[in-house]
């Protein structure tokens, strides 16, 4: 960025300001008397109750004017924050006035006229200096923690906003009686983990559950991302951590909370290239230096948050440094059950709800995906106009969570017939195979990730341990799509690229890590299975040519059996195929319960 662009920058922040200054003393504080923070089924019962006077867009807040009535004459404006996508939709049907407008028409109302235009420019600007180093317009400040803008932040999350971790949190007890008196522990000569990390899938809580231990004890909480350490210029990265530990000493007791601290703690040989990256491996010594370096019982704790532990540098997992593991794994049915409690806590939920069924079929959700239902179902509602949530909207909102947002995008007759039989190959030879969960429902509509269709498995129970038979089965199910795709058209095509990578994945566990190849016998080939996760490079060079070339071989033999265990099936109920391809094609959309009723409507078919 050159000079010239800096000063245009900074006039735009000084207009900006401005304007901020002038919307919020002279428009929005005066012609707002109170305010309070209401739900946005509230703000929706007001709308459709038509006791809203005028609406006032604010970013992701929406801040609105009840009527006056005779019995309140004082004019109140309720604060709702939400996401959802039909908001302006539904202002313009209930016909309220919602804008950033003042009231009256002043200098003002015509200044905001100018001024609100500018606000992406900000938005543009201001992300612009974030990328770079968070400081503002000082070039000076590229080096300093982002950690700093959240100032140790107090947080108002506790343990009972976090559901199904019991293990967890017990193991965190411990590191929350330290963080509320530190000198205690130090008297008694007691030591304590300076390092806690949380390893588990993604949207299982890990972040949510630091911030409820910071809450718990009372604490400010440093948040920061490991892919913020590892900036654009050469010894940023090494400088924030510097930065980031000398503020959280001056805050102490605090917790620091590093989030995908696998992007600076990647093991340094796995890096995969001549040299490593240079920039990573100056942030992650600063890290550990920093963690040798203040005191067991300064009151820091810090926290940190990985998918992948085996990738971390096994420098950071010694004594002293991150010690202690928790592992937050995948909720159960009964932690399924606490955190759709959670989420539904301020809902209107309908009489039918039965979140107990919701728990059940919910096998295999994160938590951050419970709590999408929760919120697709409560906008389901809204946008039905309905006061409460149904067990339709949940059941909706489930399909929806799993296979994205329904989009409707014309395709062509010929795609969609490819579709629509690769979708019944899936669900055919899961409904012929046993072994395989039930069939829930085939779609040719597309989602908003881009798939052309799918078809969607109910699991009937929570699985912890699964048969040899059963992934074979299951393959065979992920090939079924292309099967039927050979079979009628006599070619494959890209649409079967995912189930491939799926049941390619499948074969290579059950062959290097399940022992269940014949021919490799019951051994574990883990650096075969770690060579897909790093870099693709390195990896398998202690494994013998022989051997790599025999796992290639068993891996490819149970994929074509899967495969031919599909066609076997499809060719043998081709008539079927045939059949629930047509239906799927008009219809685009067939439950399970539909499928079992074409299936038995045909002649000569029994399951
Ligand atoms: N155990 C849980 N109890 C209640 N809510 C949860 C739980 N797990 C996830 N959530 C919901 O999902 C959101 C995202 O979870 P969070 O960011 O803590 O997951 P994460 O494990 O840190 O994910 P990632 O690995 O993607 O960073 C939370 O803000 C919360 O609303
Ligand atoms: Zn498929």
């Amino acid at each position: 960025m050159d000079k010239k662009q800096w000063n245009f920058s900074a006039w735009y922040l000084i207009l900006a300001m401005l304007a901020t200054w002038v919307f919020n003393d002279f428009v929005y504080k005066p012609f707002i008397i109170r305010e309070t923070e209401v739900g946005y089924n509230v703000f929706l019962q007001n709308l459709n109750e038509h006791k809203i006077d005028k609406v006032i867009l604010n970013g992701d807040r929406i801040v609105y004017i009840l009527k006056a009535t005779e019995a309140q004459k004082e004019t109140v404006a309720n604060v709702v924050t939400v996401n959802d996508p039909d908001l302006i939709e539904r202002l313009i049907a209930a016909g309220v006035d919602f804008s950033a407008q003042a009231p009256t028409k002043s200098l003002l109302s015509t200044l905001l006229g100018w001024i609100l235009p500018l606000l992406p420019l900000l938005l543009i600007w201001y992300f612009i200096f974030n990328r770079m180093g968070g400081g503002g317009p000082n070039a000076m400040s590229l080096g300093k923690s982002k950690a700093h803008e959240i100032q140790g932040e107090m947080i108002g999350i506790k343990f009972s906003d976090v559901g199904g971790v019991g293990e967890a949190e017990t193991e965190l007890k411990e590191i929350i009686e330290y963080l509320k008196d530190p000198e205690k522990f130090s008297k008694m000569g007691a030591r304590l983990p300076k390092g806690v990390l949380l390893a588990g899938s993604p949207g299982t809580g890990k972040t949510l559950l630091a911030k409820a231990t910071a809450g718990e004890a009372g604490v400010p909480f440093f948040f920061l991302t490991g892919s913020s350490f590892v900036e654009m210029f050469v010894g940023v990265g090494a400088a924030r951590v510097r930065d980031l530990f000398e503020q959280a000493q001056k805050k102490s007791p605090c917790i620091i909370f590093i989030d995908e601290i696998d992007a600076i703690g990647q093991a340094r040989t796995s890096v995969g290239r001549i040299g490593g990256n240079s920039e990573q491996e100056n942030t992650l010594n600063q890290l550990l230096a920093e963690m040798d370096g203040f005191q067991a019982n300064s009151g820091v704790v810090i926290m940190a948050a990985t998918n992948r532990p085996e990738i971390l540098d096994p420098a950071l997992i010694r004594p002293g440094r991150f010690d202690r593991q928790i592992q937050i794994t995948l909720p159960t049915e009964p932690g399924r059950l606490e955190i759709l409690k959670i989420h539904t806590r301020s809902m209107s939920l309908g009489n039918d709800v039965n979140l107990e069924r919701l728990a059940k079929i919910t096998a295999g959700f994160s938590g951050a995906e419970l709590a999408n239902i929760a919120n697709e179902a409560a906008l389901l509602a809204i946008r039905r106009e309905a006061k409460t949530i149904s067990m339709d909207d949940f059941d909706l909102a489930i399909e929806r969570v799993v296979a994205g947002l329904q989009r409707k995008t014309p395709l062509s007759d010929d795609i969609r017939t490819k579709v629509a039989y690769h979708e019944v190959g899936h669900a055919l030879t899961a409904y012929y195979l046993a072994g395989t969960d039930p069939v829930h429902k085939i779609s040719i509509i597309p989602t908003a990730k881009g798939a052309l269709g799918y078809t969607m498995q109910m699991p009937e129970e929570d699985r912890y341990l699964i048969g040899e038979n059963e992934l074979k089965a299951r393959m065979a199910v992920m090939l079924g799509g292309r099967a039927a795709e050979l079979i009628i058209f006599q070619e494959g095509s890209t649409g079967a690229a995912n189930d491939l990578e799926r049941a390619t994945e499948m074969a290579r566990r059950m062959v290097t890590e399940f022992g269940m190849s014949p021919k490799l016998g019951p051994v574990r080939y883990a650096h075969a299975a770690g060579a897909y996760l790093r870099s693709g490079i390195s990896g398998r060079e202690d494994l013998g040519p022989a051997t790599i070339a025999q796992i290639d071989e068993e891996i490819h033999r149970l994929l074509e059996e899967a495969q031919n265990t599909a066609r076997e099936i499809l060719t043998h109920h081709l008539a079927v195929l045939h059949e629930v391809a047509k239906f799927l094609k008009e219809q685009e959309v067939i439950s399970g319960d539909q499928l079992s009723r074409i299936i038995s409507a045909m002649p000569n078919q029994v399951s």
